[in-house]
């Protein structure tokens, strides 16, 4: 299977924040769910991708090809969804159809038409009087109408409800059903990722603590729960963070399998994205 991106040390510097040598490979067919704190570098690296950051350092290859070379021709392939929708106020969804067709040599307005009707989005109402539900719909309706084979999301489904974001997922989830399209999605709803994604790459103040399939990493983490004697006890190769207060320890670990055998008076429950991303967050191992 082919990469749809491939990222190869992508580094940038800002004064107090460094991307740190970025590698990065989405395979066509899949979904990469791209987490990490505010401020990781999530967005960096994804304006990086679409050339409005400009790297210090490093390669990106979108669909084979290099964005320097060949940047218009990548970007007819490419939908790109923001946190923010970023169509003036004062126009509707008919008025961006027309815009669009001169922008996409591929616009596709029956698949635009069609994205209107699934997401309920009225063709006359201006967009200073849409929800901010309405205003995400639309820009997803547009990512996805010049039948794009890569999907760039940033925080895509950031504010909207549980109905709406599952509304969407729903689409991306349809959308990837063609092999050769792919999605890097970032997102803070980790659940929504631990849905939909099938590959996770987690950012960590700038750098990447790891990118591998979600089933591996939800099969090998796992929180420990124990006393502090019992803490003690731990060998450190099991230990990846910890947090505790003055009674009981939680520890993270990427052993889970090893951890329940030679562990087996300990209390070891899976650990999700949230608690894989909160214990680094508290700043690694402490023993
Ligand atoms: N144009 C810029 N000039 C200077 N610093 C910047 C610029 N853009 C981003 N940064 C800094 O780079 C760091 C990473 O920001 P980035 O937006 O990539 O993080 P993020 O992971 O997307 O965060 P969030 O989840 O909050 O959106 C932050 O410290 C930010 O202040």
């Amino acid at each position: 299977m082919e990469n749809s991106l491939k990222i190869s040390n992508l580094t940038k510097q800002y004064d107090g924040f460094h991307l740190d040598h970025i590698n990065l490979n989405l395979k066509q067919g899949s979904i990469m769910g791209f987490i990490g704190e505010n401020g990781a570098g999530k967005s960096t690296t994804i304006k990086s991708i679409i050339n409005l950051v400009h790297p210090d350092e490093g390669d990106i290859e979108i669909l084979g090809m290099n964005m320097k070379e060949n940047e218009s021709a990548i970007k007819e392939q490419i939908g790109v969804v923001f946190d923010e929708c970023h169509f003036h106020d004062s126009l509707t969804s008919l008025d961006i159809n027309l815009f669009m067709s001169k922008i996409y040599s591929n616009w596709d307005e029956k698949i635009y038409f069609n994205y209107l009707k699934r997401f309920k989005i009225p063709e006359k109402k201006i967009i200073k009087e849409y929800s901010r539900g309405m205003k995400m719909k639309l820009s997803i309706a547009v990512a996805l109408s010049h039948n794009p084979k890569l999907l760039l999301l940033d925080e895509a489904t950031s504010g909207l409800d549980p109905v709406i974001r599952n509304e969407i997922l729903d689409v991306f989830y349809d959308f990837i059903q063609d092999e050769e399209h792919s999605i890097l999605m970032s997102s803070h709803i980790t659940s929504d990722l631990e849905q939909i994604a099938d590959y996770i790459t987690f950012i960590h103040e700038g750098k990447i603590v790891f990118s591998d399939s979600k089933d591996n990493i939800l099969d090998n983490y796992a929180v420990i729960k124990c006393s502090k004697a019992d803490f003690t006890l731990i060998d450190s190769s099991y230990i990846v963070g910890t947090r505790n207060n003055s009674y009981s320890y939680e520890i993270l670990t990427n052993r889970k399998s090893d951890a329940k055998k030679n562990y087996k008076n300990l209390v070891i429950d899976s650990a999700s994205l949230e608690d894989i991303m909160l214990f680094y967050g508290k700043g690694g191992v402490e023993k």
